[in-house]
């Protein structure tokens, strides 16, 4: 056998996350796409069913109190809450990601003050997160700058209102400094909006212990919530008094039942709630948090980490060389959970990878994207996609 493959071997037999692959129903497909969407944790098919024919079918109505279904959105952020390093009482589940980035960078402005004239986002962000901002800026009369999170410590002045950050950039896997951001961010008296998309579940994130202000993500990639499960907002304790929502739908009320024409809004992370809780996804997903009972997040970074070493030294003995350039940080302290391999044609050697049963992704223009979810990957996992990897691109 070849020196990976033993090398394989060994740490599999070492690995004492290992056994919490059998809290998905997988099949012997390498998935390296759990940064996409999370794979289907086992207890989820029983649960939904159960939502549907009993919740639903048989108790109807009574459900939005019997089944626990009204108080949904606050009980599942509770469940988030530990993985993200926040105490309870902080996070609200419900609506998109992107709906989520609206609320709170409107509110961040809005707590900011009407002397604070700009918006700072990052210039490498994922998509939608710089055309919610853009909008955002528009609609409350500010200026927007896209700016690298490098660069923000310098761009920062009195006139910022508030930064718009990814935890850990969607396309190289880049893992941003929360902590010393956030810090220089408040030190010019702005208010910090973190989208934790890339990084929840997947590495400690230490909301409350680094004072993050705003912050979003979604649970359908290392929370493996599901597709379109709904993603979650987190609002500090300290400012929740300040939370202005610009969308104040009435399960944000502080007495929705009490159907008044004003509105007043609920105490704490309630007031990040908007309308009726998509509760059938909802449910899904608190069925799915459930694979994370007894796991340590220190442990999944830390295994997180052997994996992504791991591939990479298994890249560089199997893939001609000048074949790919890796994009994802060496240091440790700057690699979130995926390889990014920019590669000349990477779109059709996704589709072959695929073909032969590795699945990864491929983001425009030349990225091979690997994600790895240490519940469920495993050491030989990642050498047998790099040794797949090395026969597509020619290689031995
Ligand atoms: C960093 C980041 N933000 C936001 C999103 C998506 O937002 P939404 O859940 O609204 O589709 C993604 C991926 O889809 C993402 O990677
Ligand atoms: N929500 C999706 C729906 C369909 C296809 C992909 C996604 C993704 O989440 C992409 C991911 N945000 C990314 O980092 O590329």
């Amino acid at each position: 056998m070849s020196e990976p493959v033993l090398k394989a071997e060994k740490l599999d037999a070492a690995d004492d996350l290992a056994p919490l692959r059998d809290r998905f129903l997988l099949d012997d497909v390498v998935y390296l796409d759990g940064n996409s969407l999370g794979a289907l944790p086992a207890g989820v098919p029983d649960r939904v069913a159960d939502v549907v024919r009993r919740q639903w079918g048989e108790l109807r109505i009574r459900s939005w109190d019997e089944s626990g279904w009204w108080t949904a959105p606050e009980r599942i952020g509770d469940r988030i809450a530990p993985l993200v390093g926040a105490a309870a009482g902080q996070i609200v589940v419900g609506d998109s990601t992107s709906v989520n980035i609206f609320k709170a960078l409107v509110a961040a402005v809005r707590m900011a003050g009407e002397d604070r004239t700009e918006i700072l986002v990052d210039a490498s962000t994922f998509p939608t997160d710089g055309y919610i901002a853009s909008s955002v800026a528009r609609l409350t009369g500010r200026t927007l700058r896209a700016v690298t999170p490098a660069e923000v410590p310098a761009a920062l002045s009195g006139r910022t209102a508030a930064v718009l950050l990814n935890h850990v950039d969607y396309r190289t896997g880049r893992l941003h400094d929360l902590p010393s951001l956030t810090a220089a961010v408040h030190a010019a008296g702005a208010v910090a909006v973190w989208d934790l998309c890339h990084s929840a579940g997947a590495l400690p994130v230490g909301l409350d212990e680094h004072g993050v202000d705003l912050a979003v993500g979604c649970t359908y990639k290392y929370l493996n919530g599901g597709p379109g499960a709904p993603a979650y907002l987190y609002v500090r304790r300290s400012l929740q008094d300040r939370f202005d929502s610009p969308l104040p739908g009435w399960n944000s009320h502080v007495e929705p039942f009490g159907m008044r024409p004003e509105y007043a809004p609920a105490p704490g992370a309630l007031r990040g709630r908007v309308g009726t809780p998509d509760i059938l996804s909802m449910l899904a997903l608190e069925a799915a948090l459930e694979v994370w009972d007894g796991v340590s997040i220190d442990a999944v970074r830390a295994k997180s980490l052997a994996l992504t070493d791991f591939f990479l030294e298994c890249v560089a003995a199997y893939v001609p060389g000048g074949r790919v350039e890796s994009l994802t940080p060496v240091p440790h302290e700057e690699r979130g959970s995926q390889v990014a391999l920019r590669c000349a044609d990477a779109g059709d050697a996704m589709k072959r990878l695929i073909e032969r049963g590795v699945v990864g992704d491929f983001r425009a223009p030349d990225v091979l994207r690997f994600g790895f979810t240490p519940l469920y990957v495993g050491f030989a996992d990642a050498e047998r996609a790099a040794r797949v990897l090395g026969e597509v691109l020619g290689g031995a």
